[in-house]
């Protein structure tokens, strides 16, 4: 009789592809783990630092798998996720036969339907896509904001403070960069393919976006953009994510032109899921990237920007910001605000040349603890607000709109995200209340 975490048919006959095609199984096996999917299961005890999984490059899926034929197609200078989610949607059926029993494993589309915002109903905060009924994203603005900040840029209580300058951020606007680069992906697609089907080419493409490894070449420069350095690691691709603190100097995952090796980071005992860390990720890039998110996660925190914003609204003000290297990416986690946004908040209530000699020479002219401890609690106070009206707004849509009674599970699902939202904003607080 199957045990209740038994992988099931696919998965086994899988295994036994990959084993047989030179893939290392050390003390783990494909299972089933509920709300995770496919996951590791230890099959005896496993220390950290040993390797549990090895794959040879032979059995790997990179660029340089997919034929100089049907590579040579696009022009220069197009995305390897574009090109190789094209592969997977065109690739003649010889060339892609020995995968075959890899790609039965993947989760169907439905799922990344169900898990993934961007593809969520306009009404839960999703885009339109060209197998959608709206033809475009007009009028989103209008709808209430259901998606935590960091996702959707849009808060329902107030209007976020401009930005005068440009930085790079890694998990705020997270839907708003998705969607960059899904469209460009297509519209490069198209243009050498036009009979493209989109909902094979962005089955495959959130497929490399969830499953995928970074990778480069042994003869090659790590590429500008991370994104252009990715591959698909059969059996690999098994790990679910924990936010485990990856010790420095003991790699997880490590590759050289022979073999990709991934190694346990904790101590296991058999039967215990085994994980890999995808990286510190905050829960909003974890849901808007891979369609979910932790209980607990110490890498968890949201960004203040848009709130702080409002404060330092003025240009000159942000121009001080920037040049002092203080312009954004302002982080709150649970134990309390990072260091950049007490210096935001410094500069709200300092006078600016007492400022500047604060961040330049640490002088203390001018500081005052309880001004300060006053500024970013208002700030804490105004995400607080924003996440107790929108939890408000969610529990009513459930009461009185039908879409969203139809997707009780991600409402759900984002009740509890801006409720974890909320306690982080109010641990904080405490904290620099104490
Ligand atoms: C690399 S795959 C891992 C295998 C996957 N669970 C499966 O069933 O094929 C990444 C996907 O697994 C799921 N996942 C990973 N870690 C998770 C976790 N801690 N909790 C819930 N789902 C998780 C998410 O759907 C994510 O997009």
């Amino acid at each position: 009789m199957s045990q209740d975490w038994s992988p099931g048919g696919d998965h086994e006959a899988f295994t036994q592809w990959a084993l047989e095609n030179g893939v290392v199984a050390n003390g783990v096996t494909p299972a089933r783990f509920p709300g995770r999917g496919l996951g590791m299961r230890a099959t005896r005890k496993i220390k950290r630092g040993e390797a549990v999984v090895q794959v040879p490059t032979s059995v790997i899926l990179t660029l340089a798998s997919v034929p100089e034929t049907f590579r040579s197609k696009f022009p220069e200078g197009t995305g390897t996720q574009a090109m190789m989610a094209a592969f997977l949607t065109h690739g003649d059926e010889e060339q892609l036969e020995k995968y075959q029993l890899w790609f039965k494993t993947w989760p169907p589309r439905q799922d990344f339907e169900e898990t993934l915002p961007l593809l969520w109903p306009r009404e839960l905060g999703g885009l339109a896509w060209p197998d959608s009924s709206a033809a475009s994203n007009a009028g989103l603005a209008s709808l209430p904001n259901f998606l935590p900040p960091c996702i959707s840029g849009r808060w329902n209580t107030i209007s976020p403070g401009p930005r005068t300058k440009k930085y790079e951020s890694v998990h705020q606007n997270l839907m708003a960069e998705q969607e960059r680069r899904l469209r460009k992906s297509w519209e490069s697609v198209i243009s050498v393919l036009p009979d493209t089907d989109w909902r094979s080419f962005s089955y495959y493409w959130l497929i490399l976006n969830t499953r995928s490894f970074y990778w480069v070449e042994a003869d090659q420069e790590p590429p500008e953009d991370r994104n252009d350095a990715m591959a698909l690691l059969p059996f690999a691709d098994y790990f679910n994510h924990s936010d485990i603190e990856v010790i420095p100097g003991q790699c997880d995952v490590k590759f050289d032109s022979n073999e990709y090796t991934l190694r346990a980071t904790e101590d296991y005992n058999e039967g215990d899921e085994v994980y890999m860390s995808y990286g510190s990720h905050p829960n909003d890039f974890l849901l808007a990237e891979y369609g979910f998110y932790l209980d607990k996660s110490s890498s968890d925190c949201v960004y203040l920007d848009d709130i702080i914003f409002r404060d330092l609204s003025s240009p000159d003000k942000q121009e001080e910001l920037s040049l002092n290297q203080y312009y954004g990416e302002y982080r709150v986690h649970a134990d309390g605000v990072c260091y950049r946004t007490e210096v935001a908040a410094s500069l709200v209530y300092m006078e600016e040349e007492d400022w500047r000699n604060h961040v330049l020479e640490g002088s203390t002219k001018g500081m005052d603890v309880k001004k300060l401890t006053a500024v970013i609690g208002g700030w804490l106070q105004t995400y607080i607000t924003e996440a107790e009206a929108t939890i408000k707004s969610i529990e009513e849509a459930e009461e009185t709109n039908a879409v969203i009674q139809a997707h009780h599970a991600k409402a759900q699902s984002l009740r509890r995200r801006w409720a974890q939202i909320k306690n982080i904003c109010e641990t904080a607080l405490k904290e620099i209340s104490l």
